[in-house]
């Protein structure tokens, strides 16, 4: 056992995680309030947790070498390291002679298992450990039923948020960081997060500005432009009428708290903004759901939370799967969604419904599919945003959207993208359709077809299944599991 440091240089490590931000940042501030040396530290650690996907890599990257930024123009430095994170911090803290290491805590289950570990080999160390609370809203611990369990029900779950007092007030960055002791660190490109041959992240550097910086002006853009219409807009791919924060939330560069009160303050100072503000909060509840769903949860991401589609009998068909992860279907709007997805790195929520209802019902592939390339492809990928979703659009979730309700693609692009600007901006090869078949072309006569620029099969597939064939098909798959 080690004697504890205590000499006013021994510096407080903050372990940075899903927390990407230096405002309201909980393990920060204390650490800055206790006038120590501070000491900023990111722990690449793959083991911990599902280990991010390809887009969600090239985005922490991007986050990281941001916040680098942020902390140099303080003072400070960020230092990498990889490995068991529990193992490296704790190494850290006592090659550093450090007095204590802060952190915000995440409240899901193999992140809780290594803060305990941390905790434990600190303790040996005779090191302080203190752990904030900072990815949430409200603890799960505060919304429990009767019997003691997390609630599977949107509604009373948020109602019940919102019972609860305004979450506190967010706290200000630091304005200068009292740098700690000079410390080596990996360098962010030997860890290799960003794709080079081929580099296929030109569509995400065209479209996102990762950082906490960006996050907060597109915040204030959102409550400023975006807010008043969301509520009629939030639902229309064809236009920018969502906030387009989820990355941001993901990597902790903006926290929920900040969001929720800087979107209840602009709706005080504007009452118009009411009703967008108040649906776009709730929009942010369900983030908060599906976190506490994770939370009771840890296997939300492989097993069905309603055991009885464990007999499901899904499809296996690779080339279906295949012709949808292309956005190769034959159905505009899924098509579109999937090549944004590609593209951008993310889709717009409405546009998710369809494509995974299309995929799980029309072509009956297992929802762990479409979740697995959604968790690769997304930039805001999130442990339990992406299998909740998943699960609710399959019918096997918490409060989800009944089976027996299959998306009619035509129909859903029809309502959701009358114009068919969405189709056009993603499936150029059908730029020159009329706007009455943009989201049905395999009912163009030949002469449509022909003054588009379309060979149905050539230029554009056909559909690789028929819509009522493969609505009859699923019901069938679902009365199955009924019966059994
Ligand atoms: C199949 C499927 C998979 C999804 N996977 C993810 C995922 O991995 N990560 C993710 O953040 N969202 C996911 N979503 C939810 C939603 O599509 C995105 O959060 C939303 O499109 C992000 O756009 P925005 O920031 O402009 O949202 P806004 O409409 O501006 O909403 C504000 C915030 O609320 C949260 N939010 C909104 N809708 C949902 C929702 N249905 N579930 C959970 N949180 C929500 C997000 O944090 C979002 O940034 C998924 C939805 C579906 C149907």
């Amino acid at each position: 056992m080690r004697t504890p440091l205590t000499t006013p240089s021994a510096p407080v490590i903050v372990w940075f995680r899903d927390d990407l931000r230096l405002s309201d940042h909980p393990a920060l501030h204390a650490a800055v309030k206790a006038g120590a040396p501070v000491v900023c530290l990111y722990v690449l650690d793959e083991a911990a947790g599902r280990p991010p996907g390809s887009a969600a890599r090239w985005w922490l990257a991007q986050s990281l070498r941001a916040l680098g930024a942020e902390i140099a123009t303080r003072g400070g430095s960020l230092v990498l390291r990889r490995g068991p994170a529990a193992k490296v911090v704790a190494e850290l803290a006592r090659e550093s002679g450090a007095r204590a290491v802060h952190w915000n805590g995440i409240a899901q289950a193999p992140h809780q298992a290594v803060e305990r570990q941390l905790e434990a080999a600190l303790a040996k160390l005779g090191i302080d450990s203190q752990s904030f609370p900072g990815d949430l809203l409200v603890q799960p611990s505060a919304i429990r039923n009767k019997e003691g369990r997390g609630l599977r029900v949107f509604t009373p779950f948020w109602r019940r948020v919102l019972s609860l007092v305004d979450p506190p007030k967010p706290l200000p960055a630091p304005k200068q960081l009292r740098p700690g002791p000079k410390i080596a660190s990996d360098r962010l490109e030997s860890w290799k997060l960003e794709p080079t041959r081929p580099d296929w992240a030109g569509g995400l550097r065209k479209t996102w500005t990762p950082g906490e910086a960006s996050a907060r002006t597109r915040l204030r853009d959102f409550l400023k432009h975006t807010a008043r219409r969301y509520v009629g807009d939030r639902d229309r791919p064809d236009r920018e009428g969502t906030s387009s924060l989820s990355p941001h939330l993901r990597f902790g560069e903006l926290s929920p708290r900040q969001v929720w009160h800087a979107a209840r303050f602009a709706a005080d100072e504007d009452p118009v903004l009411g009703p967008g503000i108040e649906k776009f909060l709730s929009e942010l509840g369900w983030r908060e759901f599906c976190r506490h769903l994770l939370h009771d949860h840890p296997d939300l991401g492989t097993d069905n939370l309603q055991t009885s589609f464990d007999g499901f009998p899904w499809k296996g068909d690779k080339k279906a799967l295949a012709a949808w992860q292309r956005g190769h279907t034959g159905y505009p709007i899924v098509d579109a969604g999937l090549r944004e997805l590609w593209h951008t790195g993310v889709m717009h929520n409405r546009v998710r419904m369809v494509v995974a209802s299309f995929l799980v019902k029309h072509l009956l592939i297992d929802w762990r599919e479409g979740e697995a390339w959604f968790w690769d492809t997304l930039v805001d990928a999130d442990a339990g945003s992406n299998p909740a979703n998943w699960q609710w659009v399959a019918g096997c979730g918490a409060d989800a959207a009944p089976y027996f309700r299959v998306f009619n693609p035509q129909l859903q692009g029809e309502k959701f993208d009358p114009d068919g600007t969405y189709v056009r901006r993603w499936v150029p090869e059908l730029k020159d359709m009329p706007t009455k078949l943009i989201h049905r072309p395999w009912q163009a006569t030949p002469i449509e077809l022909a003054s588009a620029g379309i060979t149905l099969g050539k230029t554009y597939p056909q559909p690789i299944v028929d819509h009522a064939k493969g609505r009859e098909r699923a019901l069938a798959a679902y009365a199955k599991i009924r019966r059994s």
